[in-house]
């Protein structure tokens, strides 16, 4: 039985699944999704036309969120670069907070779900794979859009997303004290889902 505010929080690094995951979920429970790395890497992109980060931030719109080019490592990067400062993940943390207690339920993907957005999230999973994994992965999913990158390009951009990622003071990427981690270096993506699945349905008994 699913009940209002029930909180599915998923981190981890640089296309390491957790979109995957949290899409089957939103799909399996009936929960809303937040993919909040769309947020800064809509930032990001503004701030790579000219915005200031907080002004960005704080004039965030829906239609913000829609473009492709948001996926590309250019602007990757500058989402990292503006998720170190304080002030843009302020603007950002009513939106989610507000998201993530909807009625129905909802999973909320990102760095700092389990550890600063919903610390009080009754299910909070750490999903991890080998940095070589999740480029080659990622690699394959932009150039089947039809985007012009190399594989050593992403690689460079996942490595050096999760150096700052992790290294940052506000928010820093980490497991929560209580996430479940999930490595899927050698998973396949239907086995990563089941497994998720499994722990959402055990805390939904609890
Ligand atoms: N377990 C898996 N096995 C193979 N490919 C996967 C797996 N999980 C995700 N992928 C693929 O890897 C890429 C990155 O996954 P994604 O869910 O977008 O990661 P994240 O949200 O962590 O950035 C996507 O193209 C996705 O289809
Ligand atoms: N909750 C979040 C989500 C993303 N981010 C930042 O936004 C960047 C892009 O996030 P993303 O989730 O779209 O990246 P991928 O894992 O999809 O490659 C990350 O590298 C982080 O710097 C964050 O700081 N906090």
């Amino acid at each position: 039985m699913v009940t209002g505010g029930f909180t599915v929080a998923i981190d981890g690094p640089a296309a390491s699944g957790k979109g995957t995951i949290s899409r089957a979920l939103a799909a399996h429970f009936g929960f809303a999704y937040l993919d909040t790395g769309l947020l800064y890497r809509a930032v990001g992109a503004k701030v790579l036309d000219g915005m200031m980060p907080e002004v960005a931030a704080r004039q965030l719109e829906k239609d913000d969120l829609e473009s492709d080019a948001l996926r590309s490592p250019e602007v990757a990067q500058e989402a990292s670069r503006v998720a170190a400062l304080p002030e843009v993940r302020a603007a950002l943390t009513d939106f989610q907070r507000s998201f993530a207690a909807r009625a129905g339920g909802a999973v909320l993907d990102g760095r700092d779900i389990g550890t600063v957005i919903c610390p009080e999230a009754q299910v909070k999973l750490f999903v991890t794979a080998s940095a070589e994994v999740r480029a080659q992965r990622r690699y394959a999913e932009l150039s089947g859009k039809g985007m012009a990158v190399t594989l050593e390009q992403v690689l460079a951009d996942v490595l050096a997303r999760d150096a700052r990622d992790s290294t940052r003071e506000e928010a820093p990427l980490k497991p929560a004290a209580d996430a479940v981690r999930i490595d899927t270096t050698e998973l396949a993506i239907a086995d990563a889902v089941a497994a998720a699945v499994k722990l959402i349905e055990a805390a939904q008994r609890r």
